[in-house]
């Protein structure tokens, strides 16, 4: 049942590619403010629950809400007005612009000059670009890559491309944020700086959706954790409960071969 405090409500939501059941009947609910992992091993249907709250895929079947309103994850802009954003597992940059160009992109969904006044830049869209590159700018500062401002993305190093993203997403203004696998390919310096910043970006009110191999790292920030296996959801609970969870370690170690 979901209650003032629900952020995002999904219930019994599925997904099916030809043959297969990609997602079989899966639920969750998230808080305000909490951090929540979603695991489970690979092909568990993780990034296609990603996909399907956020408008990439339509979903067979599934109720969705938002901030306790119902929601149609139908469009990808839809999503992002409606308060989600999200970064990919494979880095969605875009790589010839600037890091604070990348910013001010997420930053036009939340804009109202729109496509006339870009074209033919009123006033008041470059009054409202001003603003647009200082929001941004001050996002870059937030995530701790702020010197990087005027570099193209491609030449940011892997751990600072996976926080410009993080950055570009909170320029939609959300209040969930879906992560999928932030610290893939990071070192553990890097690893320790994500940490602190999922950490800040929760004490900043917002809520995390994180999708994330590594499990030390959800075991450390998450307050709840769904795990998925075959499109299923075979745990949920606090990361201490899920781990002692047989069908858990059935999934992880067992005889799947996944
Ligand atoms: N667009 C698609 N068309 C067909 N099958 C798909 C599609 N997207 C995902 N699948 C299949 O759905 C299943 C779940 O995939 P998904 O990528 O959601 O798993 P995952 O848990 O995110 O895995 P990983 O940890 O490897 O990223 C897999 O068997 C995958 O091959």
């Amino acid at each position: 049942m979901s209650t003032a405090d629900t952020i995002l409500q999904v219930q019994g939501a599925s997904k099916r590619f030809g043959g297969l059941q990609a997602l079989s009947d899966v639920s969750l609910q998230i808080q305000r403010g909490q951090i929540y992992g979603l695991i489970g091993p690979n092909g568990a249907g993780k990034t296609t629950f990603f996909n399907v709250i956020t408008g990439l895929y339509t979903p067979d079947s599934g109720r969705f809400e938002l901030g306790g309103k119902a929601y149609e994850p139908a469009a990808v802009h839809q999503v992002a007005q409606a308060g989600i954003a999200r970064t990919f597992q494979n880095i969605r940059l875009f790589a010839d612009m600037t890091a604070l160009e990348n910013v001010m992109v997420g930053r036009h969904v939340r804009t109202h000059s729109g496509l006339f006044g870009a074209i033919f830049r009123t006033p008041g869209f470059k009054a409202e670009e001003r603003a647009i590159a200082e929001r941004a700018q001050a996002l870059l500062d937030y995530v701790g890559i702020g010197k990087f401002a005027p570099y193209k993305a491609r030449t940011l190093s892997y751990g600072d491309q996976r926080r410009l993203e993080i950055a570009r997403a909170l320029a939609t203004e959300p209040h969930l944020l879906a992560l999928d696998e932030p610290a893939a390919g990071m070192n553990a310096t890097e690893k320790v700086m994500l940490r602190g910043l999922i950490d800040r970006i929760r004490a900043d009110g917002k809520s995390v959706l994180l999708i994330e191999h590594d499990v030390k790292l959800v075991m450390g920030l998450c307050d709840r954790v769904t795990v998925l296996d075959y499109g299923k959801v075979i745990a949920a609970g606090t990361p201490a409960q899920v781990q002692r969870d047989e069908k858990v370690i059935e999934a992880y170690l067992g005889t799947g071969g996944h």
